[in-house]
Protein backbone atom coordinates (compact mmCIF):
# COMPACT_ATOMS: atom_id res chain seq x y z
CA UNK A 1 0.00 0.00 0.00
CA UNK A 2 1.34 3.15 -0.73
CA UNK A 3 0.44 6.90 -2.21
CA UNK A 4 2.85 8.89 -4.11
CA UNK A 5 2.23 12.80 -4.39
CA UNK A 6 3.83 14.56 -7.89
CA UNK A 7 3.42 17.47 -8.69
CA UNK A 8 0.22 17.27 -11.24
CA UNK A 9 -1.08 14.31 -9.32
CA UNK A 10 -1.82 12.03 -6.51
CA UNK A 11 -1.30 8.02 -7.19
CA UNK A 12 -2.55 5.36 -4.98
CA UNK A 13 -1.45 1.78 -5.11
CA UNK A 14 -3.19 -1.20 -3.39
CA UNK A 15 -1.10 -4.16 -2.62
CA UNK A 16 -3.23 -6.08 -4.93
CA UNK A 17 -2.46 -4.05 -8.17
CA UNK A 18 -5.09 -1.88 -8.08
CA UNK A 19 -4.07 2.07 -8.94
CA UNK A 20 -6.18 5.44 -8.69
CA UNK A 21 -4.75 8.55 -10.00
CA UNK A 22 -6.09 11.91 -8.83
CA UNK A 23 -5.42 15.35 -10.84
CA UNK A 24 -4.69 18.08 -8.15
CA UNK A 25 -6.55 20.55 -11.11
CA UNK A 26 -10.58 19.59 -10.18
CA UNK A 27 -9.45 16.54 -8.09
CA UNK A 28 -10.14 14.44 -10.91
CA UNK A 29 -9.75 10.90 -10.89
CA UNK A 30 -8.06 10.25 -14.18
CA UNK A 31 -7.77 6.55 -13.77
CA UNK A 32 -8.94 3.92 -11.56
CA UNK A 33 -7.24 0.26 -12.64
CA UNK A 34 -8.49 -2.76 -11.11
CA UNK A 35 -9.52 -6.49 -11.61
CA UNK A 36 -12.47 -8.25 -10.43
CA UNK A 37 -13.46 -11.15 -8.85
CA UNK A 38 -13.98 -13.54 -11.87
CA UNK A 39 -11.05 -11.75 -13.91
CA UNK A 40 -8.05 -10.37 -11.69
CA UNK A 41 -6.44 -8.49 -14.44
CA UNK A 42 -6.21 -5.19 -14.36
CA UNK A 43 -8.05 -2.96 -16.85
CA UNK A 44 -8.78 0.86 -16.84
CA UNK A 45 -12.41 1.86 -15.67
CA UNK A 46 -12.61 5.21 -16.33
CA UNK A 47 -12.38 7.39 -19.37
CA UNK A 48 -10.43 10.05 -20.19
CA UNK A 49 -10.20 10.95 -23.97
CA UNK A 50 -6.90 11.35 -25.19
CA UNK A 51 -7.53 14.67 -26.93
CA UNK A 52 -8.61 16.29 -23.03
CA UNK A 53 -5.60 18.56 -21.87
CA UNK A 54 -4.80 18.15 -18.19
CA UNK A 55 -2.92 21.00 -17.96
CA UNK A 56 -5.29 22.93 -15.79
CA UNK A 57 -6.93 24.67 -19.11
CA UNK A 58 -10.30 23.34 -19.12
CA UNK A 59 -11.97 20.60 -17.50
CA UNK A 60 -10.58 16.98 -17.78
CA UNK A 61 -12.89 15.46 -20.61
CA UNK A 62 -13.55 11.86 -18.82
CA UNK A 63 -12.25 10.99 -15.48
CA UNK A 64 -14.80 11.51 -12.63
CA UNK A 65 -15.24 15.67 -12.60
CA UNK A 66 -16.55 16.98 -9.27
CA UNK A 67 -19.91 19.07 -9.72
CA UNK A 68 -20.40 21.96 -7.35
CA UNK A 69 -22.61 24.08 -6.65
CA UNK A 70 -24.48 24.00 -9.46
CA UNK A 71 -25.13 20.90 -12.02
CA UNK A 72 -25.45 22.19 -15.43
CA UNK A 73 -25.74 25.98 -16.53
CA UNK A 74 -26.90 28.12 -13.18
CA UNK A 75 -30.28 28.86 -12.19
CA UNK A 76 -29.83 29.80 -8.69
CA UNK A 77 -29.63 33.13 -8.13
CA UNK A 78 -26.59 32.63 -6.16
CA UNK A 79 -24.72 30.81 -8.77
CA UNK A 80 -25.43 33.78 -11.79
CA UNK A 81 -21.83 33.84 -12.47
CA UNK A 82 -20.72 30.25 -12.28
CA UNK A 83 -20.13 28.19 -15.90
CA UNK A 84 -21.60 25.16 -16.32
CA UNK A 85 -21.40 22.75 -13.46
CA UNK A 86 -20.02 25.29 -11.41
CA UNK A 87 -15.87 25.88 -9.85
CA UNK A 88 -15.08 22.55 -8.27
CA UNK A 89 -13.81 20.83 -11.48
CA UNK A 90 -11.50 23.51 -12.16
CA UNK A 91 -9.68 24.61 -9.27
CA UNK A 92 -6.51 23.24 -8.10
CA UNK A 93 -7.38 21.05 -4.74
CA UNK A 94 -4.52 20.66 -1.87
CA UNK A 95 -3.65 17.49 -0.07
CA UNK A 96 -5.43 17.11 3.40
CA UNK A 97 -3.59 13.86 4.71
CA UNK A 98 -3.84 9.75 4.84
CA UNK A 99 -6.79 8.80 6.42
CA UNK A 100 -5.88 4.69 6.10
CA UNK A 101 -3.21 3.18 4.51
CA UNK A 102 -3.29 -1.22 5.09
CA UNK A 103 -3.81 -4.02 3.64
CA UNK A 104 -7.61 -3.69 2.98
CA UNK A 105 -7.33 -0.14 1.74
CA UNK A 106 -6.05 3.39 1.31
CA UNK A 107 -7.64 6.32 1.56
CA UNK A 108 -6.68 10.19 0.88
CA UNK A 109 -8.50 13.48 1.81
CA UNK A 110 -8.11 16.54 -0.76
CA UNK A 111 -9.19 19.95 0.42
CA UNK A 112 -11.11 22.88 -1.57
CA UNK A 113 -11.77 26.31 0.14
CA UNK A 114 -12.30 29.70 -1.33
CA UNK A 115 -9.37 31.18 -3.20
CA UNK A 116 -9.77 34.80 -5.08
CA UNK A 117 -10.73 32.89 -8.68
CA UNK A 118 -13.91 31.54 -6.47
CA UNK A 119 -14.33 34.03 -4.93
CA UNK A 120 -14.51 36.49 -7.84
CA UNK A 121 -18.05 34.31 -9.02
CA UNK A 122 -19.21 32.92 -6.17
CA UNK A 123 -19.59 34.95 -2.42
CA UNK A 124 -20.38 32.07 -0.16
CA UNK A 125 -17.87 30.67 2.06
CA UNK A 126 -17.55 26.96 2.31
CA UNK A 127 -15.12 24.26 3.14
CA UNK A 128 -15.18 20.95 0.74
CA UNK A 129 -13.17 17.38 1.69
CA UNK A 130 -12.90 14.61 -0.85
CA UNK A 131 -12.16 11.60 0.40
CA UNK A 132 -10.92 8.79 -2.24
CA UNK A 133 -10.76 5.54 -0.95
CA UNK A 134 -9.23 2.51 -3.06
CA UNK A 135 -9.77 -1.10 -2.46
CA UNK A 136 -9.17 -4.61 -4.17
CA UNK A 137 -12.53 -4.09 -6.52
CA UNK A 138 -14.06 -1.16 -5.24
CA UNK A 139 -13.30 2.47 -5.47
CA UNK A 140 -15.18 5.16 -3.33
CA UNK A 141 -15.66 8.81 -3.28
CA UNK A 142 -16.82 11.06 -0.45
CA UNK A 143 -17.76 14.57 -1.15
CA UNK A 144 -18.20 16.30 1.94
CA UNK A 145 -19.69 19.88 2.07
CA UNK A 146 -19.67 22.50 5.03
CA UNK A 147 -20.63 26.27 5.32
CA UNK A 148 -18.70 28.28 7.11
CA UNK A 149 -20.73 30.95 6.46
CA UNK A 150 -23.07 32.61 9.01
CA UNK A 151 -25.71 32.87 6.28
CA UNK A 152 -27.30 29.39 5.01
CA UNK A 153 -26.48 28.03 1.36
CA UNK A 154 -27.71 25.99 -1.36
CA UNK A 155 -26.22 23.78 -3.86
CA UNK A 156 -25.90 20.96 -5.85
CA UNK A 157 -23.36 18.39 -6.29
CA UNK A 158 -22.47 15.38 -8.84
CA UNK A 159 -20.26 12.57 -9.19
CA UNK A 160 -19.35 12.99 -13.17
CA UNK A 161 -18.21 9.51 -13.90
CA UNK A 162 -17.49 8.31 -17.04
CA UNK A 163 -17.41 4.45 -17.06
CA UNK A 164 -15.00 2.45 -19.66
CA UNK A 165 -17.83 0.14 -21.31
CA UNK A 166 -18.41 -0.71 -24.77
CA UNK A 167 -20.76 1.85 -25.35
CA UNK A 168 -23.57 -0.04 -27.89
CA UNK A 169 -23.87 -2.71 -25.32
CA UNK A 170 -23.89 -1.38 -21.83
CA UNK A 171 -27.07 -1.44 -19.85
CA UNK A 172 -28.30 0.67 -16.69
CA UNK A 173 -30.95 -0.57 -14.17
CA UNK A 174 -33.36 -0.14 -12.49
CA UNK A 175 -34.71 3.52 -13.60
CA UNK A 176 -38.03 1.59 -14.74
CA UNK A 177 -40.87 4.09 -13.37
CA UNK A 178 -38.91 7.22 -13.13
CA UNK A 179 -39.22 10.67 -13.77
CA UNK A 180 -36.65 11.67 -16.54
CA UNK A 181 -36.05 15.26 -18.10
CA UNK A 182 -34.99 14.12 -21.55
CA UNK A 183 -32.44 17.29 -22.28
CA UNK A 184 -32.10 15.91 -25.92
CA UNK A 185 -35.57 16.98 -26.67
CA UNK A 186 -35.99 20.68 -25.33
CA UNK A 187 -39.67 22.29 -25.65
CA UNK A 188 -39.47 26.34 -25.15
CA UNK A 189 -35.72 25.64 -23.92
CA UNK A 190 -36.78 22.96 -21.43
CA UNK A 191 -35.89 19.03 -21.68
CA UNK A 192 -38.98 17.16 -22.16
CA UNK A 193 -40.42 15.16 -19.01
CA UNK A 194 -41.26 11.54 -19.25
CA UNK A 195 -41.90 8.29 -17.31
CA UNK A 196 -39.08 5.89 -18.41
CA UNK A 197 -40.90 2.56 -19.58
CA UNK A 198 -37.80 0.42 -20.02
CA UNK A 199 -36.05 -2.37 -17.78
CA UNK A 200 -32.61 -1.37 -19.28
CA UNK A 201 -31.61 1.87 -20.02
CA UNK A 202 -29.35 1.84 -23.67
CA UNK A 203 -27.36 4.56 -24.77
CA UNK A 204 -27.14 3.85 -28.24
CA UNK A 205 -28.51 6.65 -29.72
CA UNK A 206 -27.58 10.62 -28.06
CA UNK A 207 -28.24 10.39 -24.55
CA UNK A 208 -28.71 12.99 -21.69
CA UNK A 209 -31.18 12.45 -18.99
CA UNK A 210 -31.82 13.22 -15.37
CA UNK A 211 -33.60 10.82 -13.43
CA UNK A 212 -35.13 12.31 -10.23
CA UNK A 213 -35.18 10.63 -7.06
CA UNK A 214 -33.28 7.32 -7.95
CA UNK A 215 -33.14 4.80 -6.10
CA UNK A 216 -29.09 5.18 -5.01
CA UNK A 217 -28.32 1.50 -6.39
CA UNK A 218 -27.34 0.89 -10.06
CA UNK A 219 -26.18 -1.78 -12.22
CA UNK A 220 -24.04 -0.93 -15.14
CA UNK A 221 -23.60 -3.90 -17.24
CA UNK A 222 -22.43 -5.43 -20.72
CA UNK A 223 -21.45 -8.89 -22.30
CA UNK A 224 -18.43 -10.23 -20.02
CA UNK A 225 -18.22 -7.00 -17.45
CA UNK A 226 -19.58 -4.48 -15.41
CA UNK A 227 -19.99 -2.06 -12.21
CA UNK A 228 -22.30 -2.02 -9.43
CA UNK A 229 -22.93 1.90 -8.27
CA UNK A 230 -24.34 2.56 -4.22
CA UNK A 231 -24.95 5.98 -3.22
CA UNK A 232 -25.82 7.92 -0.81
CA UNK A 233 -27.54 11.26 -0.41
CA UNK A 234 -27.57 11.52 -4.13
CA UNK A 235 -31.03 11.52 -4.83
CA UNK A 236 -30.47 11.87 -8.88
CA UNK A 237 -29.05 10.00 -11.14
CA UNK A 238 -27.72 11.61 -15.17
CA UNK A 239 -26.96 9.41 -17.42
CA UNK A 240 -25.49 10.70 -20.23
CA UNK A 241 -23.37 9.37 -23.47
CA UNK A 242 -23.37 12.42 -26.87
CA UNK A 243 -22.72 9.86 -29.61
CA UNK A 244 -21.15 11.37 -32.53
CA UNK A 245 -23.72 14.37 -33.30
CA UNK A 246 -23.09 15.86 -29.83
CA UNK A 247 -19.75 14.53 -29.32
CA UNK A 248 -17.90 16.36 -32.15
CA UNK A 249 -19.12 19.81 -31.20
CA UNK A 250 -16.84 19.05 -28.00
CA UNK A 251 -13.22 19.99 -28.81
CA UNK A 252 -11.30 17.93 -26.25
CA UNK A 253 -13.60 14.58 -27.02
CA UNK A 254 -11.64 11.89 -29.30
CA UNK A 255 -12.96 10.87 -32.41
CA UNK A 256 -14.72 7.87 -31.65
CA UNK A 257 -14.72 8.33 -28.06
CA UNK A 258 -18.34 7.75 -27.81
CA UNK A 259 -18.52 4.82 -28.56
CA UNK A 260 -16.10 3.53 -25.16
CA UNK A 261 -17.70 5.11 -22.10
CA UNK A 262 -20.58 5.93 -20.32
CA UNK A 263 -21.46 8.26 -17.99
CA UNK A 264 -23.56 7.56 -14.93
CA UNK A 265 -23.79 10.54 -12.37
CA UNK A 266 -24.89 10.29 -9.23
CA UNK A 267 -25.95 13.72 -7.68
CA UNK A 268 -28.25 16.17 -6.24
CA UNK A 269 -29.25 17.72 -9.86
CA UNK A 270 -32.36 19.08 -9.43
CA UNK A 271 -33.24 20.30 -6.43
CA UNK A 272 -30.91 22.22 -4.03
CA UNK A 273 -29.59 21.11 -0.72
CA UNK A 274 -29.50 23.75 1.98
CA UNK A 275 -27.01 23.90 4.29
CA UNK A 276 -27.17 25.62 7.57
CA UNK A 277 -23.97 27.76 8.54
CA UNK A 278 -21.69 25.11 10.70
CA UNK A 279 -23.27 22.20 9.49
CA UNK A 280 -21.84 19.32 6.63
CA UNK A 281 -23.40 17.34 3.81
CA UNK A 282 -21.86 14.27 2.16
CA UNK A 283 -22.66 12.51 -0.96
CA UNK A 284 -21.14 9.13 -1.46
CA UNK A 285 -20.42 7.04 -4.75
CA UNK A 286 -19.42 3.44 -4.35
CA UNK A 287 -18.54 1.68 -7.35
CA UNK A 288 -17.42 -1.93 -7.31
CA UNK A 289 -16.05 -4.03 -10.26
CA UNK A 290 -18.48 -7.12 -10.80
O1 LIG B 1 -19.37 19.48 -21.43
P1 LIG B 1 -19.53 19.37 -19.94
O2 LIG B 1 -19.65 20.72 -19.28
O3 LIG B 1 -18.47 18.52 -19.31
O4 LIG B 1 -20.89 18.62 -19.70
C1 LIG B 1 -21.11 17.37 -20.27
C2 LIG B 1 -22.56 16.93 -20.02
O5 LIG B 1 -22.72 16.73 -18.63
C3 LIG B 1 -23.98 16.17 -18.29
O6 LIG B 1 -24.02 15.98 -16.91
C4 LIG B 1 -25.08 17.10 -18.72
O7 LIG B 1 -26.35 16.54 -18.42
C5 LIG B 1 -24.96 17.37 -20.21
O8 LIG B 1 -25.97 18.30 -20.62
C6 LIG B 1 -23.58 17.92 -20.53
O9 LIG B 1 -23.47 18.09 -21.92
Amino acid sequence: MTFERTESKLILRHTKGPTVEILWYGATILSWKSGSKSNPALSERIFVSSKSPLDGSEPVRGGIPLVFPCFAYPTHPDHQKLGIHGFARNEYWKWDGNITDNDYEISVKLALDPVPSIWAVYDKSFHLDYVVTLSEYTLKTDLHVTNTSAAPFEFQALFHTYHVCPTKDVRIKPLKGLTYYDKTELIDGKPTKRIEDRDTVDVTSWTDSVYESTSGTYEIRWPGGGVDVTTSNMDDLVIWNPQAIAGRKIAAMEEGGWDNFVCVEPGLALAFETLQPGKSWVGKQEITVR
